[in-house]
């Protein structure tokens, strides 16, 4: 059997969030999350689940460690709930919030494990939602304003910060599309979101400098591969616009300092300029330390005149396999994706935050043999060592997600976890996925 060799240094961790995992969500002094009035909203969330209690591991964080420990995870990325620290998402701090998220820290560093914190990972505070929420842009003071009680508190011990994860989703999903929490469907309101929602990275990236900090920050996106279903001009314009728009409409501010230039202008044709600040962009295009890259699968893309979006329309190849999410598994897009990265945008460090997938996984005799999910991890490793074979700086890997959790509208119908999670008992069973992960990080290589 060949071993692919990753890079001594090569960093193998795995990803969850705040609300799909805490639950206690009234305890300790908590404020409601947009995520909390949602989730209790009937007929938003598949079998009307909740993140009530989810994975209880507001609780549990001790036997979680030790199952991180125990795969031997160099590196765990989790996001803080704002309105734990933050009930009213200003204001006074929640002590009892704040210490959780101190001992969990501890714990990790005790064990061996890297921190990484992302500071938003959608679950926003009511109370800001009462008074806009990301449209309104004293939002944006507001976070920087609870970056701020983080990096005070723990900044020393944690050295890699990601200040928001996937603005797309937050801002079409959440304003646009109304799939998602505050469940908004306003085009464009969402883009003003997603505008506040990049001067909101800005401004903490630019807090974080000024702090000193001895860390690293960046910025997760969500990232696809986008390809054209042939060679004709309209379909090949219509993977350009999708491009832009799953895409650019991010990257391009973050390290272009300006937005997609034809998307902008049919987005501004059809709904007016959006509010836009002197510095805005400067702002946002600053120098960050590294990208966080969430990857799950490709675009291909074809013209559809009767498209609901621009004419843009997504092919799904009947050769293919997919996941559970039905999402075609296309390993490729990973390595084409990286090398677009650091051909047309950076040479900073790239992390793949998240890659991962949700098959039906049985538990059977206490085991759960998700050969599935082995198999699309190693071709997504496989990707990933073509890449940094090319010279691209990729410097880890976070599988998503650490334990079976809260899938958002899903609630808690799709599997993603290493641990299969029994929600009855709360009961955590590592899956085959997680024993063969304990050997690659072992090896720090895959056969193949
Ligand atoms: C197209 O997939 C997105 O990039 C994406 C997939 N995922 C995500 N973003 C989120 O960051 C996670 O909270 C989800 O649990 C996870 C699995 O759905």
């Amino acid at each position: 059997m060949t071993k692919l060799q990753f890079p001594l240094d090569f960093v193998w961790g795995s990803a969850t969030s705040s609300y799909q995992i805490e639950g206690a969500y009234d305890e300790d002094g908590k404020g409601e999350s947009i995520w909390d009035i949602f989730s209790h909203t009937l007929g938003k969330i598949n079998n009307n689940d909740t993140g009530d209690v989810a994975c209880d591991h507001y609780h549990r964080y001790k036997e979680d460690i030790e199952l991180m420990k125990e795969i031997g995870l160099d590196s765990y990325r989790f996001s803080i709930s704002w309105p734990r620290i933050l009930p009213n998402g200003k204001g006074e701090i929640n002590q009892k919030g704040l210490n959780f998220y101190k001992e969990l820290v501890d714990q990790l560093l005790e064990a061996g494990i890297e921190p990484v914190i992302t500071l938003y990972h959608w679950d926003l505070p009511q109370a800001l939602q009462e008074e806009g929420g990301w449209a309104n842009r004293d939002t944006i003071k507001y976070f920087v304003k609870y970056a701020e009680v983080l990096f005070d508190e723990l900044g020393a011990k944690v050295s890699q910060w990601i200040t928001h994860n996937e603005p797309w989703v937050v801002s079409f999903l959440g304003y646009a599309e109304g799939e998602h929490a505050p469940g908004i469907k306003d085009r464009k309101q969402a883009l003003q979101v997603a505008h506040n929602l990049l001067v909101s990275h800005g401004l903490v990236v630019k807090k974080f400098r000024e702090l000193d900090l001895t860390g690293d920050i960046g910025i997760t996106l969500n990232l696809t591969s986008v390809y054209s279903y042939s060679e004709t001009d309209k379909d090949q314009e219509a993977a350009q616009l999708m491009e832009e728009y799953i895409n650019g409409w991010f990257l391009d501010p973050v390290f272009k300092g300006s937005y997609p230039k034809k998307l902008a202008q049919i987005y501004e044709n059809q709904f007016g300029k959006i509010d836009i600040q002197a510095g805005d962009m400067d702002l946002i295009s600053q120098e960050i330390d590294f990208l966080g890259i969430n990857y799950y699968s490709r675009a291909l893309i074809n013209y559809n005149p009767n498209s609901k979006f621009y004419g843009i329309e997504s092919i799904k190849p009947a050769e293919s396999d997919y996941t559970a999410m039905n999402w075609e598994i296309y390993p490729d897009g990973l390595y084409d994706l990286l090398t677009k990265l650091n051909q047309e945008y950076t040479n900073k460090p790239l992390y793949i935050t998240e890659n991962g997938a949700a098959f039906d996984d049985q538990i059977i005799a206490g085991q759960v043999n998700d050969q599935r999910r082995i198999n699309y991890l190693k071709e997504h490793f496989k990707s990933v060592y073509r890449a940094i074979q090319d010279g691209v700086p990729v410097r880890g890997y976070y599988v998503w997600s650490l334990m079976d959790n809260f899938e958002w509208a899903y609630g808690y119908s799709k599997r993603f976890g290493l641990i299969y999670v029994d929600y009855n008992t709360q009961k955590r069973t590592l899956k085959d996925s997680a024993y063969w992960y304990q050997q690659v990080i072992e090896e720090n290589s895959i056969g193949i």
